[in-house]
């Protein structure tokens, strides 16, 4: 079996992609994988870490307002299409899989006037405007939550929940606690600000940094890799900086998530399935800089269960922060009932879910 998958631009798209080919892998034993992803974005580096081959397409998104960047989009995208033609004619792939971010949309779009059957994953309750322009060409759409059914053809869609979930799942938390040096006697809070990092979240950090040190908890802080930097320099004006670890970037997500007790993070789709298979407690601080306020939904999906507490970027200090982050970690009951209500939330099977879609549109 041959399967192509693509999907770029921040993590959210990338981790979906790779747990589904783990599924895959679990299946099947003679199974090959292309990536088709764009040189610029996250997915190059975590793609090449995983070992499955890698191709590239030249895209970018379009600008909201009529630009002479939308001309060139539309000519690049035209390109990508001719290219991803060419990759797809040379592999032969029974199977094209995208999920998400501007790159899927000439690969997919080329796999269906290809005649190869094609599924996209959408993982926001707000779909992208990717999944909704290929939304009429491909053969199903996997979806995460119901809201997200309205905007593509019903008889196209199924709720799978997103792969991501499946994987962090069954993970060893000693292997976790060991890869961060982190102590195994205390509670533990993850902040990080998406894939790409957060500055609000940044800042607000930083000025909780002081107060930390003498806390009965420890922290991990990532504070995304092109701000690792900036961070570091300002930390150099704090004396005191025990009980927290930072980190530009985490790797191995899933061990790390296993031995945490609270999260503080964006909104990011991807990363909220993480949290609810897991059912892990969290402080949400959506971006206010995506399209239609979309991590604001992802947000109250959990907050509304009281599986997670939403903060707004406008409101965000590190003294604000710090108070929400103890009133649920020294608080023992609040904390096991946030937990039940994470994890009530999770689809924990989803990645079985997608295979399932993609095998039966393979086989047809
Ligand atoms: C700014 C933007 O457009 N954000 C979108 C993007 O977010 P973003 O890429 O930030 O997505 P998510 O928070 O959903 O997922 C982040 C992924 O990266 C992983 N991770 C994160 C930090 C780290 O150090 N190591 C690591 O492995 C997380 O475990 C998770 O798997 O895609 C999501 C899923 O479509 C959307 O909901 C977000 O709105």
């Amino acid at each position: 079996m041959k399967v192509v998958v693509s999907g770029g631009g921040t993590g959210g798209h990338i981790y979906p992609a790779l747990a589904l080919i783990n599924e895959i892998k679990k299946h099947n034993s003679n199974v090959e994988f292309l990536y088709i992803g764009t040189e610029n974005g996250l997915e190059k580096g975590i793609v090449e870490r995983s070992e499955i081959d890698f191709k590239a397409i030249e895209i970018t998104g379009f600008k909201r307002r009529l630009s002479f960047e939308n001309v060139k989009t539309v000519t690049r995208f035209l390109k990508g299409v001719s290219v991803s033609k060419k990759y797809l004619k040379d592999f032969k792939p029974d199977v094209v899989i995208g999920t998400g971010g501007y790159v899927c949309g000439p690969v997919v779009y080329a796999a269906s006037k290809l005649n190869i059957p094609t599924v996209i994953h959408e993982q926001n309750s707000l779909p992208g405007v990717t999944n909704k322009f290929l939304a009429r060409y491909v053969n199903k759409i996997a979806i995460c939550f119901e809201d997200a059914k309205k905007y593509f053809p019903e008889h196209k869609v199924v709720l799978t929940g997103n792969p991501r979930a499946s994987e962090v799942l069954g993970q060893d938390p000693e292997k976790g606690r060991r890869s961060l040096g982190l102590k195994d006697n205390l509670k533990t809070v993850l902040i990080f600000g998406g894939s790409r990092g957060a500055k609000a979240i940044n800042e607000a950090v930083l000025q909780m940094i002081p107060a930390l040190a003498k806390k009965p908890y420890q922290v991990v802080y990532v504070t995304g890799e092109v701000h690792y930097d900036k961070v570091m320099e300002e930390m150099r004006s704090l004396k005191d900086s025990s009980n927290v670890i930072i980190k530009p970037f985490i790797h191995n997500m899933p061990e790390v998530l296993s031995a945490v007790d609270l999260i503080v993070s964006r909104a990011g789709a991807t990363s909220l399935a993480e949290i609810t298979a897991l059912g892990l407690p969290s402080i949400l601080i959506p971006s206010p800089y995506v399209t239609a306020n979309h991590q604001e939904k992802n947000a109250s999906s959990l907050s509304d269960h009281e599986a997670a507490i939403m903060l707004r970027e406008q409101e965000l200090n590190g003294n604000l922060l710090l108070s929400k982050i103890e009133g649920i970690l020294l608080n023992d009951m609040k904390l096991t009932e946030m937990k039940r209500a994470s994890k009530e939330l999770g689809i924990p099977d989803a990645a079985l879910r997608v295979y399932q879609v993609m095998k039966e549109i393979s086989m047809k």
